[in-house]
């Protein structure tokens, strides 16, 4: 029988867990702070839930442009405390199903840390597990002969490394958890900020700026680039970047923080060029470090590449032969579903499975700002760089009958395709709810398919999904021209 020790459960642990344990290996998993990891516990998932609440929050604006009169968001307010407590209850509740299922499964969950241990150089490996104090997994204790918290040896076939990523801290800004905040700490206030700073116009930066602003927070954007979300499609970040302005946010552009002081009653964030920026509080958003400083790679052999990324090949070996890394401690792709499917691609391939290596030519992202914004395939930096051939068009979605019939003016969807054989390769789709609608561009590029074959897709009317077919056919006309 394969032993199998997974080190992390975040989604590329935990899902790697599920997957071996169906193949009837004997899995230990892991997992310092519960399951689910920094993922459910303290990023995706409570983002995703406080989201959720600014929502809402919007459905109280501009009703009276649909003939709904009432008091505007005067009676309306956020209560901070009965937010942040849903949010943190529910990312509980969704570590608790993964620990029950992992029960289920029979994967042995070990509260704890771990780390590779001594380098054995033969077909086993060795993991050191230092067991939390309220551990309570009663199997790993009788393995081990040990009842308490003491550091104890367990060997494995296979180990995979999922050990996830950590806010990064700069030493001029650090986060006290009371004004200068980072993202896992935002659910600890008990109060909405009266005017948040956020530093870093990343996808995080963008995602908090957005849902605080629709809570009523007054906002100001950091951002050291020209414009926010430099990753992302330029049409589409600075669409939302339009939207962000015109609702009242203050973007400050190619302006770096040097530093940010809580001043007591406040924040104050100096920037490069020596002007400032007053807040009540800041969020730090300036990006992530991995998790494998105290996990042993060097000793044990294990190759490291710049910024502490386990490196990878696609079917999630390291150099070392049985030692597998998945997940945002490779920075292959941070998110969620990619880690989910390294971690279940290691274990197929360690367990002699039919396997194919990880494809991130199919992988949808989505910015979770409002509107949202979801790409997938090529982007349109593929296209401009003549990395990739392309024909392409960007459809408004203020022509969709669907969209008049919501008031909504802003987001387009856009399509790539080959310039020969018209299959589909890329896709953005900037829309509330984006997220959703970016699938069927998805499954076309999944699948081969052509223009023609998603223009002949009927579509429901009024839909915004209609656009995405639209788009299509306006590729055919092209094609015909
Ligand atoms: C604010 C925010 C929002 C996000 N929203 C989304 C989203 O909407 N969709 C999406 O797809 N992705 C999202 N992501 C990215 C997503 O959260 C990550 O890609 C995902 O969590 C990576 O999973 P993982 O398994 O690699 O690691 P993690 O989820 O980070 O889990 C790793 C776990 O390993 C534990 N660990 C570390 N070292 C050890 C050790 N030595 N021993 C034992 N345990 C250890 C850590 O405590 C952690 O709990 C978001 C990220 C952030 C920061
Ligand atoms: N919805 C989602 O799927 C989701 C949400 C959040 C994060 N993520 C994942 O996490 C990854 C990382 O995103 P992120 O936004 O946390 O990090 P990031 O590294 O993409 O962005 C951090 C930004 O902060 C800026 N920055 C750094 N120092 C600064 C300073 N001193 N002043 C001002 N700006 C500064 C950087 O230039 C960068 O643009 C994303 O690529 C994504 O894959 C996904």
């Amino acid at each position: 029988m394969s032993r199998i020790v997974i080190i992390g459960g975040g989604p590329g642990g935990y899902e790697a867990a599920l997957v071996a344990a169906q193949l009837d290996a004997d899995v230990t998993l892991v997992e310092a702070e519960g399951p689910g990891g920094a993922c459910v516990l303290t990023d995706c998932v409570p983002s995703k839930t406080f989201i959720a609440s600014s929502e809402v929050m919007t459905g109280y604006r501009h009703n009276e442009r649909f003939g709904i009169r009432s008091a505007g968001l005067e009676g309306v307010s956020v209560d901070a405390v009965a937010v942040n407590s849903r949010v943190k209850k529910l990312a509980l509740a969704q570590s608790a199903d993964i620990q029950a299922k992992l029960v289920k499964a029979g994967v042995d969950v070990v509260q704890g840390r771990a780390q590779l241990g001594e380098d054995t150089l033969g077909h086993t490996h060795q993991v050191l597990i230092t067991p939390d104090k309220r551990e309570t997994s009663v199997r790993s204790r009788a393995m081990a002969g040990r009842s308490d918290g003491q550091a104890y040896a367990v060997d494995a076939s296979m180990v995979l490394l999922a050990t996830g990523a950590t806010p990064r801290v700069l030493a001029s800004a650090r986060p006290d958890g009371e004004r200068v905040l980072d993202w896992r700490q935002v659910y600890d206030l008990t109060e909405l900020p009266e005017h948040l700073v956020v530093v870093g116009s990343g996808v995080t930066g963008a995602e908090f700026a957005s849902a605080y602003l629709a809570m009523g927070a007054k906002v100001t954007l950091v951002s050291s680039r020209e414009r926010v979300m430099p990753h992302e499609d330029a049409d589409a970040a600075m669409a939302i970047e339009r939207v962000f302005r015109e609702r009242g946010m203050t973007i400050l552009n190619q302006s770096r923080a040097e530093s940010v002081v809580n001043t007591g009653s406040g924040v104050l964030v100096t920037l490069a060029d020596g002007r400032t920026v007053a807040g009540s509080h800041a969020l730090m958003a300036v990006g992530a470090i991995p998790n494998t400083a105290e996990l042993g790679l060097r000793e044990y052999g294990v190759d490291v590449a710049d910024g502490g990324y386990v490196t990878v090949d696609r079917v999630s070996r390291t150099n070392v032969p049985g030692i597998y890394a998945a997940g945002d401690c490779t920075g292959v792709l941070p998110l969620a579903s990619v880690a989910a499917m390294q971690g279940r691609i290691a274990i197929w391939h360690a367990m002699g499975e039919a396997v194919a290596p990880l494809r991130l030519r199919t992988v949808s992202a989505n910015v979770f700002t409002d509107p949202e914004l979801a790409t997938v395939g090529v982007s349109q930096n593929d296209v401009d760089a003549g990395r990739v051939q392309a024909r392409q068009v960007m459809l408004p979605l203020s022509g969709n009958a669907r969209a008049k019939m919501a008031d909504l003016h802003d987001g387009f969807v856009k399509l790539f395709c080959r310039p020969a054989t018209a299959q589909i390769i890329g896709g953005v789709v900037v829309a509330p709810k984006a997220s959703e609608l970016i699938l069927p561009i998805t499954m076309a590029i999944e699948n081969n398919l052509t223009v023609d074959q998603l223009a002949h897709t009927i579509t429901i009317y009024p839909s915004l999904s209609g656009s995405i077919a639209e788009a299509a056919r306006q590729l055919m006309q092209h094609e015909l021209q």
